[in-house]
């Protein structure tokens, strides 16, 4: 497959070039070769993105939602009639396995684009009576919007941000990690291809700098960032300048509870997707695997023995379902917070070590004895590291599992479901989880609380956050005046 992208942006339109930006090589974590290279965006590409973006506004919004929801259910049909070819280039771009890309990402975005579509034509005001006189709501869009993308899931990313904004007409600059630029590429490739005008979404390269540069830009109404709590609190201020709508998609260190009474292969199989899944780089994962003391022993036994299942290997072989970490640089990370935990007296239990293979593998790890004070426990590690702690009682269990500073997601297995929808009342996070993990629909929200985010992407919820009401009272008779 050809990776090399026809250009390092898209705007207006179409594919533009600046090789005069400072070079962003694009490598395959799966054996660390150059496969592409693009070019960060100079100040002038910066400004082509947002003029065009700027001038399209009018346009898409005096659209009617049918018309605009139309285009983005044929965005949606194009992908998915495209979905092998989406997977290869994402896995190209992430190292994530085609056994994952193939059913997730391109999936999920185009599942996002039809959700949002379907929504546009019914995103309307509502009349209030009032006596005579009456108020009706206008749901109109912020205006412009800038998306800035996280790595592990470059193009559902591109598609969350873009199929609601756009639904709710407004336009939109996506600026993708630079670890992975490629795939967001073709989402705005196949929503011009699907009918949505020049300008309307458009993406361009570049570093933090490029997206900081964007950010505080007089025509930017909205920034949406998905990436971690530090550049999330650096992104929040920097749109605090202007009074700028935001939506903040950070990181987490998520708690999953196992109840003595859980079923353990399904508790094991929800440990398993809450950590090793995409290779464990998945914000919402539950890293602290909180395990009821009279289970541990056969949790972490059959943890073990499902653990044999994983396979290694060159992640376009649909046989493989463990790929390589993004870049040298997060397997460097990790591997810091395995020695940590080692040094701090947790147990290895098994891996944690780089395989004998090129590109940048590691192997799934679980420590057990974890306790609450360790580095491991406290801070988002992003990579395929599970941390078993154990605990005696209910409370004790909610009360360690809300004591932490983000609040992304929260999992709970028991067979006990009064105690389960009280686990769930009672976790501080956006997303729970009953008896399952990690499922992320377009039809429920997603988001965080605490430092994890503010706002919600995908369902209902996301409408509220890429539009605003106006509200017009009509009075229907004559206005009395004092003089
Ligand atoms: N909550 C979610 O939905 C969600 C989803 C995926 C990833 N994440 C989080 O993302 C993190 C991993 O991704 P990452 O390493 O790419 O995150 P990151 O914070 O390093 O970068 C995210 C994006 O922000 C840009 N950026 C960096 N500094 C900036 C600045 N000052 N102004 C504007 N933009 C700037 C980067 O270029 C990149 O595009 C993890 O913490 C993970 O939990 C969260
Ligand atoms: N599939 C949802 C992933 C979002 C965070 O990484």
């Amino acid at each position: 497959m050809k990776t090399q992208p026809t250009a390092s942006h898209f705007i207006d339109g179409q594919y533009v070039e600046d090789t005069s930006g400072e070079e962003i090589p694009v490598i395959y974590p799966a054996t660390g070769e150059v496969i592409a290279t693009v070019y960060s965006a100079t100040p002038a590409i910066v400004e082509q993105a947002l003029a065009a973006a700027h001038a399209a506004e009018k346009e898409w919004a005096a659209m009617t939602g049918t018309e605009r929801g139309r285009i983005l259910r044929r965005a949606a049909q194009i992908m998915r009639e495209r979905n092998h070819d989406l997977s290869v280039l994402e896995t190209y771009d992430t190292g994530k396995p085609y056994q994952e890309t193939s059913v997730v990402d391109a999936t999920s975005g185009a599942d996002s684009l039809e959700y949002f579509g379907g929504l546009a034509a019914a995103i309307t005001g509502e009349h209030i009576q009032l006596g005579e006189d009456f108020v009706y709501t206008r749901r109109e869009p912020l205006g412009l919007c800038v998306g800035i993308g996280a790595w592990n899931y470059p193009t559902q990313i591109a598609c969350w941000k873009g199929a609601p904004a756009l639904a709710c007409g407004n336009t939109m600059v996506f600026k993708p990690s630079e670890t992975t630029p490629l795939c967001a590429l073709k989402v705005a490739e196949i929503l011009h291809e699907a009918g949505a005008p020049a300008g309307v979404y458009n993406v361009i390269q570049g570093y933090g700098p490029v997206g900081a540069s964007l950010i505080t830009d007089s025509r930017v109404d909205k920034v949406s960032l998905t990436g971690s709590v530090p550049t999330g609190k650096k992104v929040y201020a920097a749109a605090a300048e202007g009074i700028r709508h935001v939506t903040m998609e950070l990181g987490g260190k998520s708690p999953l509870v196992i109840f003595d009474d859980a079923d353990i292969e399904n508790a094991v199989s929800g440990a398993i997707l809450g950590n090793f899944y995409s290779s464990g780089q998945v914000c919402s994962n539950g890293t602290r695997v909180f395990v009821q003391k009279g289970i541990k022993e056969a949790f972490l036994t059959r943890l073990a023995e499902r653990l044999q299942g994983v396979k290694l290997g060159d992640p376009q072989d649909p046989e493989v379902n463990f790929g390589p970490m993004v870049s040298e640089k997060q397997l460097g990370i990790v591997e810091g917070y395995i020695a940590k935990g080692i040094a701090e007296g947790a147990r290895l239990v098994c891996g944690g070590k780089r395989p004998d293979m090129a590109g940048f593998f590691l192997e799934p790890t679980v420590f057990a004895d974890v306790t609450d004070d360790m580095t491991i426990a406290r801070e988002e590690i992003f990579g395929p590291v599970m941390s078993v702690l154990d605990f005696d009682t209910e409370e004790e269990a909610l009360a360690r599992a809300n004591d932490t500073e983000f609040g992304l997601s929260a999992g709970v297995f028991t067979r006990d479901l009064s105690r389960a929808h009280r686990m769930a009342a009672g976790f501080e996070a956006g997303t729970c989880y009953i008896n399952t993990y990690n499922d992320a629909p377009v039809e429920a929200p997603f988001g965080g609380s605490k430092q994890s985010g503010v706002g919600r992407e995908n369902s209902k919820a996301a409408i509220e956050h890429y539009s605003q009401i106006k509200g017009v009272y009509v009075r229907t008779g004559d206005l009395e005046a004092p003089f």
